[in-house]
C-alpha cells in the first residue's frame, strides 16, 4: 500500500511540471494563435475585412513603415489635412476595405469603427463588458502601473468613484487659484525676456512645464517641487516605454534584460522611492499635528480614503494603487492638456480674426482683471476656438476598447476578445460628417450643440474624468494670453504634426509675441 501510494505521489512529483508546462503552452498556443484565427473568421463571415497580418508582428511593421515615410517631410504649408500623414495606415485600408476593416497590432486583433451610432451604444451601454486590452495594460504598466486609466471591471468602477468627486462643484474651483498663479509667473517670464530683446518664443515647452506644474499642484500641493521632479523621471520611462514598444509582441520580452528595460527598472524604481518619500512626510506632519486630514491635494484625499479601510464592496485602495494613481494623472492629464494649448496657439496665431475675436470676449467679460472662475462660464468664442482645435489636433486621437463578452452592435457581431479601436482623428476629418470646408480651420462650426460625432474626451461612463479641469485650465492659460500679447507665427515654425502617442509639433511651435500696451 505504502509502495503504491509513493509510486503515486513519484508520478505526480514528475508529471506536475509537464502537466503545468503543457497547459501554459496550450494557454499561450490559444492566446497567441487560436482566438485571433478565431476572430478573423468570424469576422470574415461578416464581410470585414483588412490586410493580412505576418507572424507574431501582425500589420505593425507595415504600420509603422507607413507612418515613417508619410512624416519623413514637413507639410507645405499650414494645413490641417493630416489623417493621411498621421495615420496612413488608415487612410490606405480604408479605401480598401471600406471604413469597417480588421488590422493586426502583432497579435492582438483590432478592428476599426467609424459607424457613430454603434460607437456610441458600445461605448455608453457596453462600458462593463470593455475596456483596455492586455496588451495596452502591459505597454503602460511599467510607468502608470494599475491606476484608473487601465483599469477594468470592479477595480475600475471602485477606482472611479473614489475619484470622481475630486472634479466636482466646489473641489474644482477650488484648483483655480494654483492655475491662475502658475499662468501669471509664465507671463512674468515671457515678459521679462521681452525686456531683455527676444521676441520669439517657443511655445510648446513652457506650456509643457506650466501644465507641469498645474498638475503637480493639484496632485502634490505644498510638495509640487518634488512632484515637478517626479514628472521628469516619469516623462523619461514614458519615451523608453514607448521606444520599447516594437519588444511588447514578443512573448515574455519586457522580462528579457535589455538595455531598455534595465534602464525603466531603475527609473520606475526612483520614482517609487519618491513617492514613498513624500507620502511618508505627509503621514508624519498628520501623525504629528494630530490633523484628520491628509491635505486638499490628490494625494491628501487618497491618503484619507486609505485611512478609511475597506469599501462597502470590500475595495481597499493601498499605497501601491496610491503610487499608480498619481502616476496615471499625470500621464492623462499633462501632456493631452499641454497640446490642445499648444495646438490652439498654432491656430490662433495662423488666424489673426479669430485671434482677434477671442481678444475682444475675453476683454468684454473680464476686463483687466485676471480670468477666473465666474468669467470661465461665459467665454462662447474662445469655447468655439478650443473645440475646434481638438477637432483638427484631437491629443487623444483614438480609442481603443476591447471586448471582454461577445457582443451585439445592431447587425455587427463583436466575439471576445476583439479590440474595437475608434479613430477619433479620422472621424473628426471625415468630410462625410463636417462638410466640404472638413480641413479648415472654422470655429463657427461649433456655434451649435455638438452632436454624438465629437468624442474629444470619449464617450460613457469611460470618458475623460479631468476633462473640466483640463479645460478649465485651458481658458485660464488662453485667455491670461491673449489679454497680454499679440501673436504671429514665427518664420522658423516647421509645420510637421506628428504622433508620439499623442498628436505633436515636430519641432515644437515657435511664435513671435508682443505685449499689448493698455
Ligand atoms: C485636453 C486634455 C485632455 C484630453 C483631450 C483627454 C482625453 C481623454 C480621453 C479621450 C479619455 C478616454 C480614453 C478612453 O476612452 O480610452 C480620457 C480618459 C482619462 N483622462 Fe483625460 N484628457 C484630457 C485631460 C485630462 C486631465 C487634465 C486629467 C486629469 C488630471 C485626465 C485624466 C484622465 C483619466 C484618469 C482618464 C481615464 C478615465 C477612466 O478610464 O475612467 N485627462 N481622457
Amino acid at each position: 500500500m505504502v509502495v503504491v501510494l509513493l509510486t503515486g505521489l513519484l508520478v505526480v512529483a514528475v508529471a506536475a511540471p509537464f502537466l503545468l508546462l503543457l497547459k501554459v503552452s496550450y494557454e499561450t498556443f490559444y492566446f497567441y494563435w487560436l482566438r485571433p484565427k478565431r476572430i478573423k473568421k468570424i469576422m470574415e463571415k461578416q464581410g470585414v475585412r483588412g490586410p493580412k497580418p505576418q507572424f507574431l508582428v501582425g500589420n505593425m511593421p507595415e504600420m509603422a513603415k507607413l507612418i515613417v515615410e508619410s512624416t519623413v517631410k514637413d507639410m507645405d504649408c499650414v494645413d490641417h489635412n493630416v489623417v493621411a500623414r498621421l495615420i496612413p495606415h488608415y487612410a490606405l485600408w480604408s479605401k480598401i476595405y471600406g471604413k469597417r476593416f480588421l488590422l493586426w497590432y502583432a497579435t492582438e486583433p483590432r478592428l476599426c469603427l467609424t459607424d457613430l451610432e454603434m460607437i456610441d451604444i458600445y461605448l455608453k451601454k457596453y462600458n462593463k463588458v470593455s475596456g483596455k486590452s492586455w496588451m495596452q495594460r502591459q505597454g503602460s504598466e511599467h510607468f502608470v502601473g494599475k491606476g484608473l486609466l487601465f483599469a477594468n471591471g470592479d477595480d475600475w468602477y471602485h477606482q472611479r468613484h473614489i475619484l470622481a468627486p475630486t472634479f466636482m462643484g466646489e473641489k474644482l474651483k477650488s484648483y483655480h487659484a494654483n492655475m491662475t498663479e502658475s499662468t501669471e509667473q509664465m507671463i512674468e517670464v515671457l515678459h521679462k525676456k521681452m525686456g531683455e530683446g527676444q521676441s520669439e518664443f517657443e511655445m510648446s515647452e513652457y506650456l509643457k512645464q506650466l501644465t507641469a506644474e498645474i498638475i503637480a499642484k493639484f496632485e502634490f500641493g505644498p510638495d509640487f517641487e518634488k512632484g515637478k521632479y517626479i514628472f521628469n523621471q516619469l516623462t523619461m520611462l514614458q519615451r523608453l516605454t514607448y521606444q520599447s514598444t516594437k519588444h511588447l509582441i514578443l512573448p515574455g520580452s519586457r522580462f528579457f534584460p535589455t538595455k531598455y528595460n534595465r534602464r525603466k527598472e531603475a527609473l520606475r524604481r526612483e520614482v517609487d522611492e519618491t513617492l514613498l518619500e513624500i507620502i511618508q512626510g505627509r503621514k508624519d506632519s498628520v501623525g504629528i499635528s494630530r490633523c484628520e486630514s491628509h491635505g486638499e491635494d490628490l494625494l491628501g484625499i487618497l491618503l484619507d480614503e486609505m485611512r478609511k479601510g475597506e469599501t462597502k464592496n470590500g475595495f481597499h485602495l493601498n499605497l501601491k494603487l496610491i503610487m499608480d494613481e498619481l502616476k496615471t494623472f499625470y500621464f492623462a492629464g499633462h501632456e493631452t492638456t499641454a497640446l490642445l494649448l499648444t495646438w490652439t496657439l498654432m491656430l490662433l496665431a495662423t488666424n489673426p480674426l479669430w485671434q482677434d475675436k477671442v481678444r475682444e470676449e475675453v476683454k468684454e467679460i473680464c476686463g483687466s482683471e485676471n480670468p477666473s472662475s465666474h468669467h470661465l462660464t461665459k467665454f462662447n468664442v474662445l469655447n468655439m476656438v478650443i473645440n475646434e482645435s481638438l477637432r483638427l489636433y484631437p491629443p487623444a486621437t483614438l480609442l481603443p476598447r476591447m471586448a471582454f463578452q461577445d457582443i451585439q452592435l445592431g447587425n455587427l457581431f463583436i466575439p471576445k476578445g476583439l479590440s474595437v479601436w475608434i479613430p477619433v482623428l479620422a472621424i473628426n476629418h471625415d468630410e462625410e460628417i463636417w462638410g466640404p470646408d472638413v480641413n479648415e480651420f472654422n470655429p463657427e462650426r461649433f456655434s451649435m450643440r455638438v452632436g454624438r460625432h465629437f468624442l474629444p474626451f470619449g464617450a460613457g461612463a469611460r470618458n475623460c474624468i479631468g476633462q473640466t479641469l483640463a479645460l478649465m485650465e485651458t481658458k485660464i492659460v488662453l485667455a491670461s494670453l491673449v489679454q497680454q500679447f499679440n501673436f504671429v507665427i514665427s518664420e522658423n515654425y516647421r509645420h510637421a504634426p506628428v504622433t508620439v502617442l499623442s498628436v505633436q509639433p515636430k519641432y515644437g511651435l515657435q511664435l513671435i509675441l508682443k505685449p499689448i500696451v493698455v
